[in-house]
């Protein structure tokens, strides 16, 4: 599988994105079991990554909505599965963050319990957007949730964020680890995408692919 970065969207495919992403976006509930999933009535994506990725940050930034999905700078504190509407159809659905090395093991345990149901379970999930730190690449913890998301058979889509941190050339070097890393998964999607919520870059890119998705 060859791997490249997504490009930025024609005009058209670019408009659908910012279409879906006008409509309105609300903090549906957060769940802690999955007998608290709403009804699975609509497509649904959702977004995993370690503590302190920058999760809520890109959600924020993609739903143009500050404060939606509470960005924190305290690791570890989005202990929930956190649904939110996006428009009539859509849902985005923030995962627990993981790897967060302080967490107790009980917690961490609950998590993965909850994590793997959901992922192997929810028959709405279209695909799941991994996101990986532009200044670390793909650490081993990323890699055990993209073994759960091949054999679960959940699409995922590498997402880079904070790109604005990073240096060209050191980018290129962890961009050559993320390829080699994503290169043993077979539900790897071919496109990664590059973003900033901070700079807002690649962000109406990740609206637009979101959109095509159904
Ligand atoms: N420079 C820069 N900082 C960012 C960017 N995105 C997030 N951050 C910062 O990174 C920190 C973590 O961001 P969050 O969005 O709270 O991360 P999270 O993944 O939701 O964190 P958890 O709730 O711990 O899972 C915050 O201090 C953000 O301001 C970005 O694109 N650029």
């Amino acid at each position: 599988m060859q791997f490249s970065l997504a490009e930025a969207p024609d005009e058209a495919t670019a408009e659908k994105g910012r279409k879906l992403f006008a409509g309105q976006s609300e903090f549906l509930k957060g769940v802690v079991a999955m007998s608290g999933l709403p009804e699975a009535d609509r497509v649904e994506v959702c977004f995993a990554g370690r503590s302190n990725v920058g999760k809520s940050s890109l959600i924020n930034a993609l739903t143009g909505t500050k404060g939606l999905a509470r960005a924190s700078n305290t690791p570890g504190r989005t202990q929930e599965i956190n649904y939110f509407t996006q428009g009539p159809d859509l849902y985005l659905v923030d995962l627990p963050g993981y790897g967060y090395a302080n967490a107790p093991l009980a917690v961490v345990e609950k998590w993965q319990k909850l994590l793997k149901r959901y992922l192997s379970g929810r028959q709405t999930l279209r695909r799941a957007f991994v996101l990986i730190d532009s200044r670390h690449g793909i650490k081993k913890v990323d890699d055990e949730i993209m073994a759960l998301l091949d054999s679960a058979a959940v699409t995922f889509q590498c997402v880079m964020t904070k790109a604005d941190k990073v240096k060209a050339k050191d980018l290129d070097k962890v961009m050559e680890q993320v390829r080699s890393a994503l290169s043993k998964h077979p539900a790897a999607y071919p496109e990664i995408v590059m973003t900033s919520s901070e700079k807002g870059e690649g962000i109406a890119t990740l609206r637009s692919i979101i959109s095509g998705i159904d």
